[in-house]
């Protein structure tokens, strides 16, 4: 796996991009180790979803520097998508397959022969309940899918994983065992980053959070235990870093 002279799985740094004439990430850094869930928290527009594009190398930066495990996706796009799961905010999966079908088919198009243990194994290390394990897309939950999609990231045991509005739609029971699945991920060694407008759910799963506006972190917070987050004070801050920065 290959990693970058820092160790650092996920990095942006000074990123500049423009739709045309309309500045979007305007010297954006930010880095993700091994291990860490960095969730970058944002309002409408301030670039969270070009982030990500940018990481997938679906959309090219004008300048800075993007590494996805020691990929530049721009320029090696098949090679850092190999390195990366996505989540994205509607997981798109196969209606008329069951979740083992999806498990192994989409696992067969990334070139994996996982067997019928491994994706019960990973099914289970999710918490998709086993009378769901037969039953079609079709009738699956928001929570359900994420569940596929994330087993599937398991089986793939990929670097990196991005996750974009994993907690919109969900109720709290669903984010809370959602947030353990991230949890669990990143422990085994995945770097993590989420883009959110859900500034509960970042502090629930965050080892960081980065405030995102217009296109720049304008500021950022560590968890510190024991209470990890001050949330009301990083409300407070939030909205007013946004409003004026
Ligand atoms: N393909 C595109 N072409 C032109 N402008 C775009 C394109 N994609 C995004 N933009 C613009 O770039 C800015 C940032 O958009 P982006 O989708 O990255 O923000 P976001 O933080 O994800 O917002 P939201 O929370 O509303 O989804 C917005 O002003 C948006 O209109």
């Amino acid at each position: 796996m290959p990693l970058t002279a820092t160790g650092q799985r996920i990095i942006l740094s000074d990123v500049h991009l423009s739709y045309g004439s309309q500045p979007v990430l305007r010297g954006l850094t930010l880095h993700v180790e091994p291990g860490e869930i960095y969730a970058l928290l944002g309002g409408n527009g301030a670039g969270k979803s070009t982030t990500m594009s940018t990481l997938l190398g679906f959309t090219r930066p004008d300048s800075g520097t993007v590494l996805v495990a020691g990929h530049d996706p721009a320029a090696e796009p098949d090679r850092a998508r190999e390195q990366i799961a996505y989540v994205p905010e509607n997981v798109a999966l196969y209606e008329h397959l069951n979740a083992r079908e999806n498990a192994a088919y989409l696992l067969a198009l990334a070139g994996l022969q996982p067997g019928m243990q491994d994706i019960e194994g990973a099914f289970e290390a999710t918490g998709l309940q086993r009378e769901a394990w037969d039953k079609r897309l079709s009738g699956f939950s928001k929570g359900m899918r994420q569940k596929v999609a994330i087993a599937i990231a398991l089986l793939r045991e990929v670097p990196v994983l991005l996750l974009d509005e994993p907690s919109s739609g969900l109720d709290p029971r669903a984010t809370a065992d959602f947030n353990r699945l991230v949890h669990d991920v990143a422990r085994r060694g995945a770097a993590v980053l989420m883009v959110t407008h859900d500034l509960l759910s970042a502090a629930d799963i965050a080892d960081r959070i980065g405030f995102l506006d217009a296109g720049r972190i304008v500021d950022e917070a560590c968890a510190q235990p024991p209470e990890r987050f001050d949330v009301r004070a990083l409300h407070r801050k939030f909205t007013r870093e946004v409003a004026v920065a």
